[in-house]
């Protein structure tokens, strides 16, 4: 389980984070919403310990993180992070160089699945084939909880779906996920917990099923309830 207990984060005198609490547990797809600006990108750097908190504590199956934490979570940014002159087999390479957890049939299944050649160049990747190029370098760690900034923004409807068919797979089955997102309607579906952010407080977490099963609401009726009062 990854838990957050009250952290806190300032950038200069600005208070981004505000004491957010909030669990995501393995097996399911906790997705962390909010609308643009309120802090869900610095909660994922926070996980990732890429930015100190202020206060407050973060921790992995009850362990702060540490150096061989990276063995066990993986962050997806929606951004490339590889060098453009690379090649997705150098990138692949990279990976296997870097982690002990790198698992290069998942890489190649992946390739296959989005039908990507190796020998493409990252900088010559549409948006949508470097989300996909993003999904396979974290998806293809055998790790047990994958953060995910945004995979689904600026992609085409085909490009989506096929995300979206790889979060119901096999890939994804047993870990435990984090996306951020402040567009639901294509997710709705796929996630398990959803926790609304705003203000740098966290105003809901709730567990999708048994929303829609106790009180008849989907992510989207809580959404307006919450938002718009
Ligand atoms: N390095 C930084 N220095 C100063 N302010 C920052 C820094 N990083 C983020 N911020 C500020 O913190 C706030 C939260 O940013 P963050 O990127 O976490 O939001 P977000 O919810 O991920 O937004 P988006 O949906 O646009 O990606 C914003 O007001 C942003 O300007």
């Amino acid at each position: 389980m990854i838990e957050l207990k009250n952290v806190i984060k300032k950038f200069g005198r600005k208070e981004v984070l505000k004491g957010v609490s909030f669990t995501a547990e393995k097996g399911e797809i906790t997705c962390l919403i909010g609308i643009n600006g309120v802090g869900k990108t610095t909660i994922m750097n926070a996980i990732m310990a890429l930015t100190p908190i202020n206060g407050g504590s973060i921790l992995i199956d009850g362990e702060k993180i540490h150096k061989g934490s990276y063995e066990k979570i993986t962050f997806i940014p929606d951004a490339m992070t590889m060098p453009p002159n690379m090649r997705i087999n150098d990138a692949f390479q990279f990976m296997a160089d870097f982690y002990d957890c790198w698992n290069q049939e998942r890489a190649n299944e992946m390739l296959s699945f989005f039908k990507l050649q190796k020998e493409d160049r990252i900088s010559n990747l549409s948006k949508g084939n470097t989300a996909k190029v993003n999904l396979i370098l974290g998806l293809a760690l055998d790790v047990d909880y994958v953060l995910m900034d945004e995979p689904f923004s600026g992609i085409d409807i085909f490009s989506r779906e096929q995300i979206a068919e790889v979060f119901t797979s096999h890939l994804i089955e047993d870990r435990g996920v984090i996306i951020t997102t402040h567009e639901i309607n294509d997710i709705e579906h796929l996630i398990d917990k959803a926790v609304l952010l705003d203000d740098g407080i966290i105003l809901k977490e709730f567990n999708t099923e048994e929303m829609r099963e106790e009180e008849g609401k989907s992510v989207i009726d809580v959404l307006r309830e919450v938002y718009r009062g």
